[in-house]
């Protein structure tokens, strides 16, 4: 069975909260806050170690219950439990959707086409186990006797953000072994990577779920030349590679040996495979220990979203406020924040989390829609961002909510560089949700000792309008688990928004275009025969290119 097609405009609800957009649209947080002093208790969601502040958001109850009806009307609870047990719910590629069953943490039965999936999950968790202890303590050696002390994961979007992101996020909890991550096809990213490493004790991950990727099939043909140049015999490959995918095939023709090779199947998405054999690279980076108590955290918020109530259902209420400012206020982006310095690959993994799965503007009914989808994701660490953007945040002409992370402890405690980050965080969402109005900025002035005339030049330029939303995370502390929880947290927003815009979120066709003409342009680089096949502008360029060429 597949998910409801219902246009979210056409439902009763839309039409409600359009309606109530009027009405509240200019009503201020102060005010919010003026009427009702237990807002931070009614619009808070305790989770485990986290508390979810969504209190200074541009809504009252109304808002709110009619934003849960929307959910109820686009049939949200149907479609979680259609993602939970295995249905086909990628239609356009015709597979189940269950990166959900890789951190099913129970081992309760899931199906697909009538198999239980969790065996063969469970054999991969064990070689990925037994590998990464062997390679961590050393016993696991390279052709010429020496222990591995670097592993370079060769892989590209969703099989490099991910891991790249939690081995970042989670670097305090590192092992032994630097890791190290190859994506562009830009040469230069690999051969900066390979300058600093030796190829006696270096282990490489090719990590695709195709294994057809241009960029990383290329990449990881460089790195086996590199390699086969110390090594000198293609027998040491096995010690010096390993292939993490779906296609077997592709891999023994790279010359992986099979034993070294750690499958994952059609229903993981690229975007949601860090939790699949794709996480290799997290259990040589962070020890498998740490890797399964990220998928403990996973499964912790698996069960918080599938079975919470609406109301207290983090994940959904994220996707439901994201919606009212997408479609309703029209704010074109959301920016992820955390004020965490390992966290600061969060929101370059979400870019290609939410935008792949939810930049698009055909519905499924196969009709284009006639309402926004996807929003544009961005984002910097705190405190870094302040002294960047949050300039047009703050006084800028853009409406861009804004999502908030930061640990009550650090993992690092000197002096007290801790509290003045969480200062910061506190003070951040407080000014943009209640600004500095006219008669604070006068008063400010006038103690100051500026002249009326001064104060009259200056002041509206200091003016903050606030009413800026935010969401606030605070969290104990960064753990793996702590990661799991808000990684999953996430996916599962974005899961939430695709079904009530009736878009598909777990294919990607809009990659291809470019990926074929850049195949085609390719040969038309190779000679000096100026081109005249594309538009002038394309064909200005190629020719301009091989002008400048040496
Ligand atoms: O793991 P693969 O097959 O190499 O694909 C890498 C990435 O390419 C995409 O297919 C599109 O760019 C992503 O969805 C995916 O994560």
């Amino acid at each position: 069975m597949s998910l409801p097609k219902i246009n979210p405009t056409e439902t009763q609800a839309w039409k409600l909260l359009e309606e109530h957009y009027k009405q509240i649209q200019n009503k201020h947080l102060r005010q919010w806050f003026k009427e009702d002093p237990q807002r931070f208790k009614k619009y808070s969601i305790h989770f485990n170690d986290i508390v979810f502040d969504y209190s200074k958001n541009r809504i009252e109850d109304k808002t709110l219950d009619l934003l849960l009806k929307l959910a109820e009307e686009t049939k949200v609870k149907d479609a979680i439990e259609k993602l939970f047990t295995g249905d086909k719910i990628n239609e356009t590629e015709n597979r189940a959707v269950l990166h959900t069953a890789l951190r099913n943490r129970k081992n309760t039965p899931v199906y697909v086409d009538g198999e239980d999936v969790m065996p063969k999950i469970n054999k991969v968790l064990a070689q990925m186990e037994k590998f990464s202890e062997s390679v961590i303590s050393g016993q696991w050696k390279g052709y010429s006797g020496k222990k591995i002390t670097d592993v370079v994961n060769i892989g590209i979007g969703g099989s490099d953000l991910g891991p790249l992101m939690v081995v970042e996020g989670l670097k305090y909890y590192k092992t032994r072994l630097n890791l190290h991550f190859v994506s562009n096809i830009d040469g230069t990213h690999i051969v900066e990577t390979l300058k600093q490493l030796n190829p006696e004790t270096t282990l490489f991950i090719v990590a695709s779920k195709t294994f057809t990727t241009q960029e990383t099939m290329t990449n990881a043909h460089t790195a086996k030349d590199w390699f086969l140049k110390s090594a000198k015999s293609e027998l040491e490959v096995a010690k010096h590679f390993v292939a993490l995918s779906t296609n077997q095939e592709a891999v023994k023709n790279f010359g992986i040996d099979e034993r070294n090779m750690f499958v994952f199947w059609d229903w993981v998405g690229g975007r949601y495979s860090l939790w699949s054999a794709v996480g290799l690279s997290i259990c040589l980076g962070i020890g498998y220990d740490n890797f399964t108590q990220l998928l403990e955290g996973g499964f912790e918020a698996d069960l918080h979203f599938r079975h919470s109530d609406f109301k207290e259902n983090i994940p959904v209420i994220l996707a439901l406020l994201g919606i009212w400012y997408n479609n309703f206020f029209r704010a074109e982006s959301v920016s992820l924040l955390p004020y965490e310095q390992y966290l600061h690959r969060f929101a370059a993994y979400f870019q290609q989390g939410d935008m792949e799965s939810n930049g698009k503007y055909i519905d499924r009914n196969r009709q284009k829609v006639n309402y926004q989808t996807g929003p544009i994701i961005w984002g910097e660490p705190g405190t870094n961002g302040q002294h960047a953007f949050y300039q047009l945040i703050h006084q800028g002409k853009k409406l861009i909510p804004c999502d908030f992370f930061a640990g009550a402890n650090t993992l690092n405690k000197v002096s007290d560089h801790h509290v003045k980050l969480i200062s910061n965080f506190f003070a951040q969402t407080e000014a943009l949700a209640f600004g500095k109005n006219e008669e604070q900025v006068i008063a400010e002035l006038k103690e100051q000792g500026k002249t009326e005339e001064e104060i009259q030049k200056l002041k509206n330029y200091k003016i903050f309008e606030g009413n800026r939303p935010t969401n606030s995370f605070l969290y104990k502390i960064l753990t793996p688990k702590l990661l799991g929880e808000l990684i999953a947290l996430y996916e599962h927003k974005i899961f939430v928004q695709g079904v009530i815009w009736n878009i598909f979120s777990f294919d990607q066709w809009g990659v291809e275009l470019g990926k074929q003409l850049a195949n085609k342009v390719l040969p038309e680089l190779m000679d000096e025969k100026y081109i005249s096949s594309h538009d002038s502008s394309t064909n200005g360029l190629i020719n301009a290119y091989k002008d400048m060429k040496d």
